[in-house]
């Protein structure tokens, strides 16, 4: 398999505290890992650097075999990178409008456009809240939206902020069963989580923050 990026040598300061020291952190192409440490380990933050919402130290850096430097954050990765976070923040207009928007941004036809939205509605099983307004959605509904809305930009590389934090039930299911399909479809994911049944899927590799290292399990 090939690597989609690979860092050597990535350090998070905050003001004098020295958060992590990730000596090498390798994400191959097509798949999946989940990124567990205990509360504060830095999960959310490494995912953040990743993304380019966060500064970080780097060494070396290749992302798609090219090499990179983080600062500024690089245009082919912020096209190829998706973030979803655990409390996705949306436009007080419509699911469909909500998922559109990144195409729309990009300049799409609207008839391409169109299509895209409906056929990441229909993966993310949210057909009849097309036209709702996000407001009115549940936690589970609205983390649903923000799968497909991230997947319709058919990134290279997926980052989820804990998908299913604050959780349960159905609802909790409903997001577990969408992951397998993502992974399906050949996108290189990593998944922030303590969720045991998202650790447990398979095929996922485990890479942990514990003391400031990664390891990879
Ligand atoms: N902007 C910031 N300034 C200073 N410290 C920060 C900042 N952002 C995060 N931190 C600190 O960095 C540490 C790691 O935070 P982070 O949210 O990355 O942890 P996490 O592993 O995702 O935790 P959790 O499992 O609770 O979500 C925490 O101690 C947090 O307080």
């Amino acid at each position: 398999m090939s690597m989609l990026l690979e860092i050597g040598g990535l350090t998070k300061r905050f003001g004098d505290r020295r958060l992590f020291d990730i000596d090498r952190l390798e994400i191959e192409t097509g798949a999946a890992y989940v990124l567990t440490g205990a509360n504060g380990a830095g999960k959310s933050t490494l995912l953040r650097i990743l993304c380019g919402l966060e500064r970080a130290e780097v060494r070396g850096l290749r992302f798609l075999g090219e090499p990179l430097s983080l600062a500024p954050y690089p245009r082919s990765m912020r096209d190829a990178i998706a973030y979803v976070h655990q409390h996705p923040v949306m436009f007080s207009t419509s699911v469909a409008d909500n998922i559109g928007y990144g195409l729309k941004a990009r300049g799409l036809p609207r008839d391409e456009i169109r299509s895209r939205v409906e056929e990441a509605v229909d993966w993310a099983g949210i057909g009849h809240l097309r036209d709702s307004p996000p407001q009115t959605l549940s936690g589970g509904e609205k983390q649903r939206v923000a799968l497909a809305r991230a997947r319709v930009l058919q990134p290279r590389l997926l980052l989820l902020d804990e998908p299913t934090a604050n959780l349960d039930g159905q609802a909790r299911e409903a997001v577990i069963a969408l992951i397998p399909t993502l992974l399906d479809s050949g996108v290189s994911v990593v998944m922030a989580c303590h969720d045991r049944d998202l650790i447990g899927l398979p095929g996922v590799r485990r890479m942990k923050l514990r003391d400031g290292r990664l390891t990879l399990r």
